[in-house]
């Protein structure tokens, strides 16, 4: 597992792009038959992917990764599939996880198995991990029961759906937050205004991105913004006194997810327009 550092503002002031990529930016979230992860020390948010092709997938962790005996001992698990048909057994239990579903994983689960039902088409499994202190119950959501809601305007180029699937009205987890939002075509714009919650972190991840097409990520304090260059399918880590919030040459998709001090969806400080810089 890949362990980055939490970022302090003043320091990310100085950074050039190659730095700033490499403690934000994560490139590769699939690979064959692999379990990638990215631990943060913001909110110790994990951040990866479980991609079986040719055999399934296990979630393990060892002593030195997290000093516990298995994985979810002293955390919770969000999953959102965004490939092939698959399943998530827990505990010898099996969760059909089609794609845009999402299944939560409750602290305590010992045995979590990713599986594709085609190798020919592959489950994706993109994977949020924060610590837990309390288990809550293994619960799988689909889009048609996530808790939606329209956002933006063609006018302002961000006419975009909120899915919402594990928050304070939804799916319960000790203080993982999850969902997506899908941009309408013709809508470029995310989170824009945009806003920081210095109570919680958020990590972005792109997806139904075609190969030819880019998203810059916007991140930074809102007087000193920067950008990351995002393609399909990568994910970015937004520290809790950082705009999120992105452009892309293409309408695209994204899951978002926070972990922190509350799981209100609508805590946020709005940033004015006039505000950014
Ligand atoms: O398009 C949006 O706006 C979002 O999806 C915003 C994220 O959900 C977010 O930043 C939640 O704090
Ligand atoms: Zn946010």
């Amino acid at each position: 597992m890949e362990r980055r550092f939490a970022s302090h503002p003043n320091e990310v002031k100085q950074f050039d792009t190659a730095r700033l990529r490499k403690e934000f930016h994560i490139p590769v979230i699939f690979a064959p038959d692999e379990l990638k992860l990215v631990l943060t020390h913001e909110d110790r948010m994990i951040v990866g992917g479980a991609n079986p092709v040719n055999k399934d997938v296990v979630l393990t962790t060892d002593l030195k990764d997290l000093g516990v005996t298995y994985f979810l001992e002293r955390r919770e698990l969000g999953v959102i599939n965004v490939g092939g048909k698959g399943s998530v057994v827990v505990d010898g239990a099996e969760y059909e996880i089609d794609f845009k579903e999402c299944l939560y994983v409750g602290q305590g689960a010992k045995d979590v198995i990713f599986k594709s039902a085609d190798s020919a088409k592959p489950a994706k499994f993109y994977l949020n991990s924060a610590p837990a202190h309390q288990s809550y119950p293994t619960t799988k959501t689909t889009l048609a029961e996530s808790e939606s809601g329209a956002m933006g305007g063609l006018e302002n180029s961000n006419e975009r759906t909120i899915h919402r699937f594990i928050h304070a009205g939804g799916v319960q987890s000790a203080q993982l937050v999850m969902g997506m939002t899908q941009l309408k075509p013709g809508s470029m714009w995310n989170t824009m205004p945009s806003h920081t919650h210095p109570r919680r972190m958020e990590a972005y991840f792109y997806f139904d991105l075609p190969d030819d097409s880019i998203v810059f990520h916007l991140m930074g304090e809102p007087t000193e913004t920067r950008h990351i260059v995002m393609h399909n399918e990568q994910a970015v880590i937004s520290p809790s006194w950082s705009i999120h919030s992105g452009v892309g040459t293409h309408n695209y998709t994204f899951i978002w997810s926070m972990a922190g001090d509350n799981k209100r969806y609508d805590d946020m400080d709005p940033v004015g327009m006039k505000e950014l810089q």
